[in-house]
């Protein structure tokens, strides 16, 4: 007999953070995830791995851009399938290439975005938008065309996009690949200080120093689920072995 799942009128629970429960993952025929059961609930977590090995689609799905094809996804225990929205706006995602998230001409509108697909009244919106930039040393770009926006500076207004939304969680995809040293840097700190819980996937093991925990995905399953220092010295080996 099919269970019900969590709908949208469950009680949220954060404690339960994120759950996986047998999940599997198949773009048309293709299983590019399989076998995952994950509970995520540290601060600051980690995702390596070779590419293609199915990374990105766990990131998505912890925030519903990927449905399962099978299992379920749990926000706080609520299903990615039943409370979407809700779960969007405990999750927020930010892409690894910026210019994917710009969708307003100017640096102001488009961080205010999600506050007004949100529903959030003017006044608020305005007032959380300029907070945020100024955050990020985008304060002085407010007016100008965000595409005209420096790699690094793209990067920085894609955060704020999603943290003047507040949600608990955060995951980033790739946040500095696209970026020189200096902005790789400072993205890092940024992520380093966020008081929210971050979910990070990266070929840069640097940004993973400290982290309570990091997941090496290969060829669509967990094969290494530790401390960042665990897993990344995992993870050297799998690659030297190849
Ligand atoms: N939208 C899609 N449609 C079809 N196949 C996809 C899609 N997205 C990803 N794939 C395939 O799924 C597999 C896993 O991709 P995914 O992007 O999750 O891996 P990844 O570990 O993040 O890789 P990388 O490190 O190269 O970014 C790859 O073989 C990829 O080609």
């Amino acid at each position: 007999m099919r269970r019900r799942s969590a709908g949208p009128q469950a009680v949220a629970d954060p404690s339960r953070g994120i759950e996986l429960v047998g999940v599997a993952h198949a773009y048309g025929e293709r299983t590019v995830l399989d076998g995952i059961d994950l509970r995520l609930t540290e601060r600051r977590i980690g995702i390596i791995g070779a590419n293609g090995g199915g990374k990105s689609t766990l990131a998505r799905l912890l925030n519903g851009l990927v449905l399962p094809s099978a299992g379920r996804v749990l926000v706080d225990g609520l299903d990615t399938r039943s409370a979407l929205r809700e779960v969007r706006r405990r999750v927020g995602f930010v892409f690894q290439d910026p210019d994917a998230q710009i969708v307003h001409p100017t640096v102001a509108e488009d961080a205010g975005y999600g506050l007004e697909n949100q529903g959030v009244p003017t006044a608020e919106r305005a007032a959380r938008v300029a907070e945020v930039l100024e955050r990020y040393g985008l304060a002085g770009h407010a007016d100008h065309p965000a595409h005209l926006l420096s790699g690094g500076q793209k990067q920085l207004l894609a955060i704020a996009g999603v943290l003047v939304m507040r949600p608990a969680r955060i995951v980033f995809d790739e946040p500095t690949t696209l970026l020189d040293l200096v902005n790789a840097r400072r993205v890092a700190r940024v992520i380093e200080e966020l008081p929210q819980a971050v979910v990070v996937v990266t070929h840069d093991l640097d940004l993973l120093d400290g982290f309570d925990r990091v997941l090496v995905v290969d060829a669509g399953r967990i094969v290494e689920d530790g401390p960042a220092e665990q897993s990344v010295r995992a993870y050297r080996k799998l690659m030297a072995d190849r």
